[in-house]
């Protein structure tokens, strides 16, 4: 008998407005007409998704395709990351925040986002890993990074990415420096710090160049540090930070890793792809190219 392809489709139903219900229909028929056998799972609620990508691993699914917004993503990638066979994996961006996808340069159109993934053209791209959770696009803490997840998730929906800027600004005066030590690869912080980041991309919710050497498949992270400073200098910095001239600013390490270790004296949040995700200390890891995504060729 002919060995049918198989793919799984996981979707978040309520990401994007619903779109994905409308959509998952003509998802459904194209897979099939490529000569998939297809099924779809929708999610119910957190760590829905995870556990369905770990499933699919293990029932040897050809393709998975992770419908949703970054949340989707980055579970669908946690789920799969553990396993020994892991299935490309295509991306039909339909979430309020879709940093990653436009990371791999998958549109946010679900026409196009098909034919990236029935094109065929993939590629092996590195992961994060800390404290057991996986990551795709960026890791952090500091009280900074601690805002995002402040902002309730109907805000969120309703006003996109503006409700984290405004809740950002509305909580400046409350942000304070946080001590920690910092192992990168040999090298050690040791200090105050506002924030750092551990980036696997350079997009990052609108601040494209906050990390702009960032590359996506080349083993390392790349580590950004704020030191202390003030409010003004605060500001200052974060505006330069839209442009990317940032990096060169005294407050700023900036630097390459492919191993971060964070530990903090008071308790400090983790942020990964902008949810919670536990609670420092942690070691970093770089999984070098971990996991095979269908994206353009370049
Ligand atoms: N059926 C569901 N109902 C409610 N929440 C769900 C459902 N399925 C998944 N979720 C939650 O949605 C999260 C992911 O949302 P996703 O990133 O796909 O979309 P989003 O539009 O970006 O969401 P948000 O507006 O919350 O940022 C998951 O981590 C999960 O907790």
């Amino acid at each position: 008998m002919r060995n049918v392809k198989k793919a799984r489709v996981i979707y978040n139903p309520t990401s994007g407005r619903e779109a994905m219900k409308k959509a998952l229909p003509d998802v459904l028929i194209r897979l099939e007409e490529a000569g998939f056998e297809t099924s779809a799972h929708a999610t119910t609620g957190e760590g829905c998704a995870k556990g369905a990508a770990a499933l699919a691993c293990e029932r040897e699914f050809d393709i998975i395709i992770a419908a949703g917004g970054d949340g989707t993503v980055n579970e669908v990638v946690d789920g799969m990351a553990t396993q020994e066979y892991r299935p490309k994996l295509g991306i039909i961006p339909m979430g309020t925040t879709n940093d990653f996808a436009r990371a791999i340069q998958v549109p946010r159109d679900v026409e196009q986002a098909m034919d990236i993934i029935l094109a065929g053209h993939s590629k092996k791209l590195d992961i994060g890993k800390v404290n057991g959770h996986h990551f795709m696009n960026i890791a952090g803490g500091g009280k900074i990074t601690e805002l995002t997840y402040e902002v309730p998730s109907k805000l969120k929906t309703a006003l996109g990415q503006l409700a984290y800027y405004l809740k950002g600004v509305e909580m400046l005066p409350s942000i304070r420096p946080t001590h920690a030590r910092i192992e990168y690869d040999g090298e050690v912080f040791e200090g105050d710090l506002m924030l750092f980041l551990v980036a696997n991309t350079n997009s990052i919710g609108g601040f494209e160049k906050l990390a702009p050497h960032a590359e996506i498949n080349d083993g390392y992270f790349d580590l950004l540090i704020l030191k202390s400073t003030n409010i003004a200098e605060f500001i200052m910095i974060a505006n330069k930070a839209l442009k990317g001239n940032h990096i060169h600013d005294d407050h700023i390490i900036y630097t390459h890793a492919k191993k971060v270790s964070v530990q903090t004296e008071e308790s400090v949040q983790l942020n990964l792809d902008g949810e919670y995700g536990g609670k420092l200390p942690g070691t970093f890891e770089n999984l070098y190219q971990h996991i095979e995504f269908f994206m353009p060729e370049e």
